[in-house]
C-alpha cells in the first residue's frame, strides 16, 4: 500500500479527539505505530493509563476514522499504554508549562471565574448554576463548574451525571491531574465524584468536614483538576458565609460573584450578607438574580409564593456606597418544570426551553456572555520597548 495511504489513515486517525482530554490523539502524542497492508489498516494506541475509561470509545472513533480513508476495507486497532515517562511529558504538556499544582485561575487568567452564592440555602442556587452552566455552552463558551457546596454537593444530579444508583461518575487520573467527567458540554467537579456508597442501595456518606479540609478540597479542585483553556469558571458555593466563602475567597480573590436570592426579605436580608462578605475578600459582586419569583398560572393570574421585591432590595442594599450600581440580572419565576427537569437530571435550558424559566436563565446567559470581567487588578499583556 502506498504510503499515501499510511499518510492519510495518520491524519485520519490523528484527528480523532480524546473523548477525556478533548484534543485531537496525534496533539496528544498517542499515535504509535500505523500501517496499511492489503487494505488492512492496523493502528497502534497507546492510552494514557491502564483501564483507561474512554478506551472502548477512542477504540471505536479511530476503527471509523481509519476505515473512511480511500483503500482502507478493514481496521485492526491495538491499544497499548503510555510509559511513565511519556505519561509525565503528556501531563507537563496539559499544564502548559505551568508548575505542578499551580492554580490557574489567578488574576492574569483569561478565564472569567463566577462564584454564585446565597445567603439562605434552599434558593435554588446550585439549580441556577447548573442550569446556566449549560446555557452559556450552549452559547459556544469553554465552560467548567465546580461544586464548591462540598457538605451538600448536588451538581452531579442536576446534570445528570448519575446512573440509576445515584453513583457519579470518577474522574480519570493521569498521575497527579484530574480529569473532569463533562455533562452537556460543562466540564464537571464535585466532592460527589470522590465518595463511594457500600452496595447499590447504600447510602453515601455524608461529608463531615472542617475548614481545613474543605480549603483543601476546593484548592485541590482549582488545582489538580484539568479543565483546559475555559471562558467561565463557575462556582457553586454553599449557603452563607463560612469557611468555603472564606476560603474561595482567599484562593480566588478577582472572582466575580452573583449573589441568589428569593423574592422573600427574610432571604434577602442574609443574601445581602453573603455579597458583603465576599467583598470584603475583593470579590466583585456583578449582580443579583432573583429566584422563585412570581408565576403566571395558565388562568393568566399571577402567584407570588414567596412574595416580592427580595432581589430588587438586595441589589439596591449592595449598590450602597458602590462607584456603580449593582444590578438586578434576572428573575426566574417559580416554575414545576424547573423542578421536575432537576429532579431528572435533564436541565430546563436544554429540556424544555420556552419554559419562562429556562428563558428567564437564557437571557441571563446571554448577559453574562456578553460582558467582559472588569480589568482592574489584572496586568495587561504590554511591553515598553
Ligand atoms: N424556580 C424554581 N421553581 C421551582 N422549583 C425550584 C426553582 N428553583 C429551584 N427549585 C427547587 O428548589 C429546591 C432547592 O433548589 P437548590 O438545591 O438548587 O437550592 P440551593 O440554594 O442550591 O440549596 P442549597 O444551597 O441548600 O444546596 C430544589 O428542589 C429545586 O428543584
Amino acid at each position: 500500500m502506498t504510503s499515501s495511504t499510511v499518510a492519510a489513515v495518520t491524519a485520519a486517525v490523528g484527528a480523532v479527539m480524546d473523548p477525556e482530554l478533548r484534543r485531537p490523539l496525534a496533539e496528544l502524542d498517542m499515535l504509535r505505530t500505523i500501517s496499511v497492508d492489503g487494505g488492512i489498516a492496523r493502528v497502534e494506541i497507546a492510552l494514557t493509563i491502564v483501564g483507561c475509561p474512554a478506551s472502548d470509545r477512542i477504540r471505536a472513533d479511530v476503527e471509523h476514522a481509519a476505515s473512511s480513508v480511500a483503500g482502507v476495507s478493514d481496521t485492526e486497532v491495538s491499544l497499548t499504554v503510555m510509559t511513565p515517562d511519556e505519561r509525565h511529558a503528556l501531563t507537563d504538556r496539559l499544564r502548559g508549562g505551568r508548575v505542578a499544582r499551580t492554580m490557574p485561575f489567578d488574576a492574569d487568567s483569561l478565564t472569567r471565574v463566577v462564584a454564585v452564592t446565597s445567603g439562605k440555602g434552599g434558593v435554588g442556587k446550585s439549580t441556577l448554576t447548573a442550569n446556566l452552566a449549560v446555557a452559556l455552552a450552549q452559547r459556544g463558551l469553554s465552560v467548567g463548574l465546580i461544586d464548591a457546596d462540598v457538605h451538600g454537593f448536588s451538581i452531579p444530579a442536576l446534570l445528570g451525571l448519575v446512573d440509576e444508583h445515584g453513583r457519579a461518575p470518577s474522574p480519570t487520573r493521569i498521575d497527579d491531574v484530574m480529569l473532569p467527567p463533562v455533562a452537556h458540554g460543562v466540564k464537571v467537579i464535585s466532592i460527589g465524584m470522590f465518595l463511594r456508597r457500600e452496595g447499590d442501595d447504600g447510602v453515601l456518606p455524608a461529608v463531615a468536614w472542617r475548614g481545613p479540609m474543605l480549603h483543601r478540597t476546593v484548592s485541590q479542585f482549582l488545582t489538580d483538576v484539568h479543565f483546559g483553556d475555559l471562558d467561565v469558571l463557575l462556582l457553586d458555593m454553599p449557603p452563607g458565609t463560612g469557611d468555603v466563602a472564606i476560603s474561595v475567597g482567599q484562593l480566588l480573590p478577582h472572582a466575580e460573584v452573583l449573589v441568589v436570592t428569593t423574592p422573600q426579605t427574610s432571604a434577602s436580608d442574609v443574601a445581602v450578607r453573603s455579597g458583603l462578605v465576599a467583598r470584603q475578600t475583593g470579590q466583585r459582586v456583578i449582580g443579583v438574580v432573583e429566584n422563585m419569583a412570581a408565576m403566571t398560572l395558565p388562568d393568566g393570574s399571577v402567584m407570588e409564593v414567596f412574595g416580592s421585591g427580595g432581589g430588587a432590595a438586595v441589589a439596591a442594599a449592595l449598590s450602597v456606597d458602590q462607584t456603580a450600581d449593582v444590578p438586578l440580572l434576572a428573575s426566574v419565576p417559580l416554575s414545576p418544570a424547573l423542578r421536575a427537569t432537576s429532579d431528572a437530571g435533564s436541565p430546563v435550558v436544554l429540556a424544555v426551553p420556552d419554559e419562562p424559566a429556562a428563558r428567564a436563565i437564557a437571557a441571563l446567559a446571554d448577559e453574562l456572555a456578553g460582558t467582559r470581567r472588569s480589568l482592574a487588578g489584572r496586568s495587561l499583556p504590554l511591553r515598553t520597548r
